[in-house]
């Protein structure tokens, strides 16, 4: 019996990926009741800790949820790092046998990962399960758009197709009734420290001087790290749940390894396609938030007027609407920036919108946008050696691009600021600014600090 949709591709029996060859890619969406999005997290617990993602938009309200992995994509090095994930993810879809009547963005199969900040800098221990490219295609994985659940399986089967369906159904099943949510306990947080500040704050002085003297560069963002300590080895699960709760207008993100998962909750998006829609953000320029409304209304004003943000954000603009337009038409980029409000901080935001031409795929345009003036620079490549002789350190995946792209090449990408690397009884938050000619160390000393408080809220540190 075969899978009944109109989906189907081919079946064949050669396909050459990984260690499954003779395998193809089968999979399965069926839609099903509510479903809390953290007890499916926990479903296959423990058999499939370190092989799972979160992912929620704030806007659209899409989550998606991955357990288990059923094959990993993953290379180091080199510019050619998107269009090798594609390559691959292309070669599997090639043969695949989708049944997926919805065609709904976020459903059926799908990869989920990301890419390191830069493939070329001094590369830490601590960030090595990531590489410079890792994603997952899930065993299961539930989606949630608005008020509509959907699950997925996929299987790599060489088995008959009429036994596959069996399986697949029968996988349905256990999942739905394992289905309970479950608590999990706060991290007790022993220590807090915020390393190498005035190594730091020299570091930005010295490149605010080299900003000040050059003809050429613009722009550079420099980054900063703060390490904590736990009493017992932190939950990937409390800390997005913590996020999700927290930071309603951010997009939460998590991406397990065995050896240690990245999370956060970013306010930026990259790129967002849905059929030839494409949209990305220009988010760059901040000021901090007021209890008191009035007050609130006059930090935003302020910065909706001060020159020196208004220039940080500007060259973010002028970058994604350059790096756009060879694959865009119709191409909206507004004049003026608008205010964008998170609970800590406050942001200049430009939304940049087009249709892509025939063939972009997003992956492609994730390429070619990355990194942007709001993490890296101006001029990119400037900027990127500036970063690596005065940070010195591996952003890993932090401000990098992370992600989805399904199987009918919809997909979104954010860059995974707000965000840290957990790592047993260690967590490892990251934060950085856009420095510019007139930038004063201590004001971004300070626009740092801030912006770490989505992860210590989460992570309970935060009382200070
Ligand atoms: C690099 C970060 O923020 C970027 C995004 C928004 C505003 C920024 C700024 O005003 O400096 C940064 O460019 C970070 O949060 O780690
Ligand atoms: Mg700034």
């Amino acid at each position: 019996m075969l899978i009944n949709s109109p989906f189907q591709t081919k079946y064949t029996n050669t396909l050459k990926h990984n260690a499954q060859s003779n395998h193809v890619l089968v999979s399965y969406t069926k839609k099903v009741n509510k479903i809390d999005p953290f007890a499916f997290y926990q479903i296959n617990s423990p058999v499939c800790e370190g092989e799972r993602f979160f992912w929620k938009s704030p806007d659209d309200d899409t989550t998606i949820v991955g357990s288990g992995l059923l094959c990993s994509f993953s290379n180091s090095g080199a510019d050619d790092r998107f269009s090798r994930i594609e390559a691959e993810w292309n070669e599997i879809l090639s043969s695949a046998v989708i049944d997926n009547p919805f065609r709904v963005p976020g459903t059926g199969p799908l990869l989920f990962g990301g890419f390191s900040f830069d493939p070329y800098s001094l590369k830490e221990e601590k960030w090595q399960p990531f590489g410079d490219a890792l994603f997952y295609l899930p065993e299961y994985m539930l989606t949630i758009i608005g008020e509509d659940y959907y699950l997925t399986v996929n299987l790599f089967e060489s088995e008959e197709l009429a036994s596959q369906s069996n399986k697949v159904k029968k996988t349905f099943d256990i999942l739905l009734k394992g289905a309970e949510s479950s608590q999990v306990s706060a991290p007790k947080l022993e220590r807090k420290e915020e390393l190498s500040v005035p190594e730091w704050l020299t570091s930005v002085a010295e490149v605010v001087d080299e900003l000040q003297s050059s003809d050429t560069v613009n722009k550079v963002v420099l980054s900063r790290e703060m390490k904590l300590t736990f009493s017992k080895p932190i939950s990937s699960e409390y800390v997005v749940k913590q996020l999700h709760l927290q930071q309603k207008d951010s997009f939460i993100f998590l991406l397990e390894t065995p050896d240690g998962s990245f999370a956060g909750a970013s306010p930026e998006r990259l790129v967002k396609k849905m059929n030839d829609q494409v949209l990305s953000t220009s988010l760059a320029g901040s000021i901090g938030r007021s209890e008191d409304p009035a007050e609130d209304t006059d930090l935003g004003n302020m910065l909706l007027n001060d020159e020196k943000n208004l220039y940080e954000h500007d060259l973010v603009v002028k970058m994604i609407k350059g790096a756009l337009e060879p694959y865009c038409n119709e191409l909206q980029v507004p004049e003026n920036p608008v205010l964008l409000k998170t609970p800590y901080i406050q942001h200049l935001y430009t939304p940049v919108s087009g249709i892509s031409k025939p063939g972009t795929s997003i992956l492609h345009l994730v390429g070619q946008m990355h990194p942007t003036p709001a993490l890296g620079g101006v001029p990119t490549d400037q900027a990127m050696k500036i970063i690596r002789d005065k940070e010195k350190m591996d952003r890993g995946f932090y401000a990098s691009p992370i992600g989805w792209t399904d199987f009918d090449g919809n997909g979104e990408f954010i860059v995974a600021i707000r965000s840290g690397l957990l790592k047993g009884k260690q967590a490892f938050l990251y934060a950085g600014c856009g420095l510019v000619a007139d930038s004063d160390p201590n004001d971004e000393l300070k626009e740092t600090g801030i912006k770490f408080l989505p992860m210590l809220q989460a992570m309970g540190g935060k009382s200070e």
